[in-house]
């Protein structure tokens, strides 16, 4: 891509039509009209155009303004790669396939896509943080409302067997590409909530909002082995007690507070 464009712009005061026909025959270049305006843009120089376009306004005797300007080209892609930051979380670090690894830490690779689950929100981060404390090798773990699929792909590096569930069918493709992009395997995976789960799991894991938590609140323990460890995030503080009570029978392991968003680690 070239660094500067020119831009030509032409304004007659009338015989629009003349003018843009000539134009038209003169250039191959996309010519953008607008409000009476018409601009055309090029990598090559367009200069050579004023004399002409300026004689052919005389000899028609109407008035047009013409300019012809050398721009800076913005490498739009680029732009929008550059705000696009890596997030370092514990051990892990999650970056787009266009940033290098970090040496020394986890990688988890997640381009931006319609799915959520980034690494950059605090529930996400908090949930990666209890991953790692909480999951170990062989561990079987179901992240219910997988998005990405970022949890389970955290988790899957550290060694435990993976099954992903998600309402959203966008979510559950966004996953399995996720998981091929890092070359890590998944178990199972289907579209719907924790209440098809087949079996119990060592770990099970839902970043989802407090109020979908209290509903299947009671499905997230009874798929949960004695034992096991259940993560829940995606509370707002104002919801933490409502959410806490639904699990007030489980052993408090671990509350992780991140700005107004509440993480919690039980074990059943
Ligand atoms: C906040 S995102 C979490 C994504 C990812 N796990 C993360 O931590 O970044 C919540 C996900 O839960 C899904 N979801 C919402 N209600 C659900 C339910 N009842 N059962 C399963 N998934 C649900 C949504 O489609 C969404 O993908």
């Amino acid at each position: 891509m070239s660094k500067e464009y020119f831009e030509l712009k032409i304004k007659p005061k009338d015989n629009y039509e003349l003018f843009l026909n000539l134009i038209l025959s003169l250039t191959d270049d996309a010519i953008e009209e607008n409000n009476g305006e018409i601009i055309v843009r090029s990598e090559e120089s367009l200069l050579d155009f004023l004399e002409p376009l300026e004689k052919f306004a005389s000899a028609i005797n109407t008035k047009c303004e013409i300019s012809c300007e050398k721009k800076e080209s913005i490498d739009w892609i680029k732009k929008y790669q550059d705000s696009i930051q890596a997030v370092e979380v514990g051990n892990f670090y999650i970056r787009p396939s266009w940033l290098e690894p970090k040496e020394d830490k986890i990688d988890i690779l997640i381009d931006p896509a319609l799915a959520f689950g980034s690494g950059h929100h605090e529930t996400t981060s908090s949930c990666i943080l209890a991953i790692d404390e909480f999951v170990k090798r062989g561990d079987e773990l179901l992240d219910v409302g997988t998005g990405s699929g970022i949890l389970a792909i955290a988790a899957a590096k550290k060694g435990a067997v993976v099954d992903v569930c998600d309402t959203d069918e966008i979510c559950i493709e966004s996953t399995l590409s996720n998981f091929e992009l890092n070359e890590q395997k998944i178990n199972n995976s289907w579209v719907g909530s924790v209440g098809f789960a087949k079996k119990k799991y060592s770990v099970v894991l839902a970043n989802i909002i407090a109020d979908v938590l209290v509903m299947i609140s009671d499905d997230l323990i009874s798929s949960t082995k004695d034992g096991g460890i259940i993560i829940v995030s995606g509370i707002l503080d104002k919801h933490e007690k409502r959410v806490l009570n639904r699990f007030s029978k489980l052993e408090e392991l671990k509350i992780i507070h991140k700005n107004e968003w509440v993480t919690m680690v039980f074990k059943k």
